[in-house]
């Protein structure tokens, strides 16, 4: 394999036990990799400081220090590095640590040599997404915003696309979740590869597994043919995991078992299959409280929160409104093949003021409206209507009624909007708040033009 110039890489591989360093060094020998070892902490430090190498793999416990030690070390000296550890089968709490110092990957023992390969062939090409992704037009305008909070989100998704660690992201509803984890995939060496959203409070629980994991022909009645899973869709690409506080505990026990092992098995199959998938998750709730209330595995919360990712809301960002509006609002004037009205500034001074509860996504949803009922020039503070009527302030009076089916759909938009505004834009909670399912939920959405 071939790097810059096409002169082979050169990784160093820290271990302190001759075996295991014979068999990784064989390995990328037979990858056409340069090799160079060294046997522990100290020597390890000291071949880096001298520069040249692309790739570094090393043991945890060794007789001189610690594995994490030389990440660490790589990490301090802004070495551009990707750095993988090895680690004794079942201390997967070490695995996480080094990945929060900067790790890459990792490796459990016994290691298996295609894990080896898949991880090296990656982190060879580690070097090129940060300029690459940075290439790709308008990747920066994905957010628009210049404030701290944003700033700072957008820092750390930069870190977050060169590494393999799984992102845990939190944030409130329509605060940008789902697209920064398509900023962290489309700037990574996985960008070519699929992004696999999945919202895990909309899959029924007896669907989950097959959802999941896919099936073999006749696993069950009505399995006429194989079928691949979420995780061999996404087999070198990034799973998303939306509401992933939605998950029952029964699957949570899965997932973490796929994780852990980096393999899944269909149903109905006896054999496991190696799958190659970063994991990223988001959710409104907060996990660590539902990891409390027993309704979260901690197990599970603990692999998934390697790296924390803190979306903020709009209102963490009041100075972003007016850019933000006029990003939104410069889209819909261009997908409605209209010219971009202006907002008066009432209007302006009357959205900076408002309470969003809904983020980017309310202001998209009240723009969108506005855009609609303006004169096509101005948007007015009328036309914004920001303060919605609940549903029992809807008129009653039968001459104010009209036709009976465009009442009925004034008085479900207003209860569904009420719903999507209690639960803070969450279409999983407000279906179960309005008592239908989240499919009959989304169907009424897109009935009645809620985006
Ligand atoms: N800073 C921003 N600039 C421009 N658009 C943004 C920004 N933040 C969010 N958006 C837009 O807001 C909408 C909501 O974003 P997204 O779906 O990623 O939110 P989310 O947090 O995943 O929501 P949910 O919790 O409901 O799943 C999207 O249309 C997204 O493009």
């Amino acid at each position: 394999m071939s790097k810059k110039n096409s002169k082979p890489a050169r990784v160093l591989v820290v271990d302190d036990e001759p075996h295991l360093r014979e068999l990784l060094e064989l390995t990328l020998l037979k990858m056409g990799l340069d090799v160079e070892l060294a046997d522990g902490v100290a020597a390890a430090v000291a071949r880096l400081d001298q520069g040249g190498i692309d790739l570094c793999l090393t043991d945890m416990r060794m007789q001189d220090g610690n594995g994490l030690d030389v990440v660490r070390h790589i990490d301090t000296q802004g070495y551009d590095i990707p750095v993988a550890v090895i680690t004794a089968y079942g201390s997967l709490d070490n695995a996480v640590e080094a990945l929060k110092a900067g790790a890459f990957d990792y490796l459990a023992k016994p290691v298996s040599l295609d894990q080896l390969r898949t991880l090296v062939r990656s982190a060879l090409n580690l070097d090129k997404p940060a300029s690459a992704a940075r290439a790709v037009p308008g990747t920066d305008k994905v957010f628009i915003g210049e404030s701290p909070a944003i700033r700072e989100a957008l820092a750390l998704i930069d870190k977050l696309a060169k590494s393999q660690a799984p992102v845990y992201i939190t944030g409130e509803s329509g605060s940008g979740k789902e697209r920064a984890a398509r900023l962290i995939h489309g700037q990574s060496l996985r960008a070519e590869q699929p992004f696999v959203p999945v919202n895990c409070g909309a899959i029924p629980e007896n669907l989950m597994e097959s959802e999941f994991f896919g099936y073999k022909k006749g696993a069950f009645t009505g399995a006429d043919g194989e079928r691949d899973g979420f995780f061999q869709a996404a087999d070198g690409g990034t799973l998303f995991l939306d509401e992933v506080a939605d998950l029952p505990l029964a699957m949570q026990v899965k997932l973490l078992r796929v994780i852990q092992e980096k393999k899944v098995r269909k149903i109905g199959e006896t054999r496991e299959e190696a799958v190659d998938v970063r994991i990223i998750c988001a959710t409104h709730q907060d996990l660590a409280k539902c990891v409390e209330e027993g309704r979260f595995r901690q197990d599970l919360y603990y692999r998934l929160n390697v790296i924390e990712l803190r979306m903020p809301s709009l209102r963490d960002m009041r100075d972003d409104i007016p850019v933000i509006a006029h990003g939104v609002l410069a889209r819909l004037a261009s997908q409605n093949g209209m010219d971009e009205p202006r907002l008066s500034p009432d209007a302006l001074a009357a959205l900076t003021a408002y309470d969003f509860a809904g983020n980017v996504r309310e202001l998209e949803n009240i723009l969108e409206r506005a855009l609609a009922l303006c004169d096509g020039r101005v948007i007015q503070p009328d036309d914004l209507q920001l303060k919605r009527m609940d549903a029992e302030e809807m008129p009653v009076d039968r001459g104010e009624i009209g036709l009976l089916q465009d009442y009925l759909d004034r008085v479900e938009k207003e209860a569904i909007l009420s719903a999507l505004d209690k639960t803070r834009f969450n279409r999983t909670q407000a279906a179960k708040l309005l008592g239908v399912t989240f499919r009959s939920l989304r169907y009424r959405m897109e009935r009645l033009g809620i985006n």
